[in-house]
């Protein structure tokens, strides 16, 4: 694990876009598709913003959710509708979003059939993580029902996850998919979070998700 400081948020989303846009690219020069697995929450915006404008061949890119709170689309808790809106936007409107929820459907009962279109997508080209103060990383929060099973080593590549914090079910991109992915980006800003990491370094992955997906990971730190 490596960690960039930057001076500002600004600087971060900036420098952050045009490295995830330069690992895509390199991606597509040698695949016929590139994958990109991003997060929700409040941290990523500034870098969807950023990154849309990119000059590269986004109809060959394939993105996706590294986790979904299970509500429609239309909701203003939908991370699909984040991605869509902040991401999927500019020249990256030609990108195709795996989108995971699915109306009058259980999460459980949806798995297979995410996993099925998950499926071309992987391994991971290109990861995007954020984490809470918590050290939950995509939606694999510490003790959650579901989050050990989104952590065994011979998880599916996806998995639902009960947080009692959280006021929706989730479903996880898990940490086999994470971990595995090509080029790996965690992103977080402010003190706490910051602390919050140095924290997760010293626990187990069953306490500290965010520890199980941090090989061979950038981290990206703005106060
Ligand atoms: O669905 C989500 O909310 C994210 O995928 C989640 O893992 C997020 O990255 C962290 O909770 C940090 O959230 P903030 O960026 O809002 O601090």
């Amino acid at each position: 694990m490596n960690i960039i400081d930057y001076a500002d948020r600004d600087m971060l989303a900036i420098h952050l876009a045009q490295l995830i846009a330069g690992q895509l690219e390199t991606v597509l020069f040698n695949h016929e598709h590139a994958s990109l697995a991003v997060p929700g929450g409040t941290t990523p915006g500034p870098i969807f913003d950023a990154l849309c404008a990119a000059t590269l061949d986004w109809s060959r890119v394939c993105v996706i959710p590294t986790d979904e709170r299970w509500v429609p689309e239309d909701d203003a808790r939908s991370n699909a509708r984040l991605i869509r809106s902040r991401l999927l936007t500019s020249r990256a409107a030609k990108a195709t979003l795996v989108p995971f929820h699915r109306g009058g459907v259980e999460p459980e009962a949806a798995l297979a059939d995410i996993a099925e279109r998950l499926a071309p997508c992987l391994p991971l080209s290109v990861l995007l993580l954020g984490m809470g103060e918590d050290m939950h990383t995509a939606s694999i929060f510490a003790g959650a029902p579901g989050s050990a099973e989104a952590l065994a080593a011979d998880a599916g590549p996806v998995a639902v996850v009960r947080p009692e914090t959280q006021p929706e079910t989730r479903v996880t991109l898990t940490a086999p998919v994470l971990d595995g992915a090509l080029s790996k980006h965690l992103v977080i800003f402010g003190a706490s979070k910051r602390a919050a990491l140095e924290r997760a370094l010293t626990l187990p992955p069953e306490d500290a998700p965010v520890q199980a997906v941090l090989t061979d990971m950038t981290v990206h730190w703005a106060e």
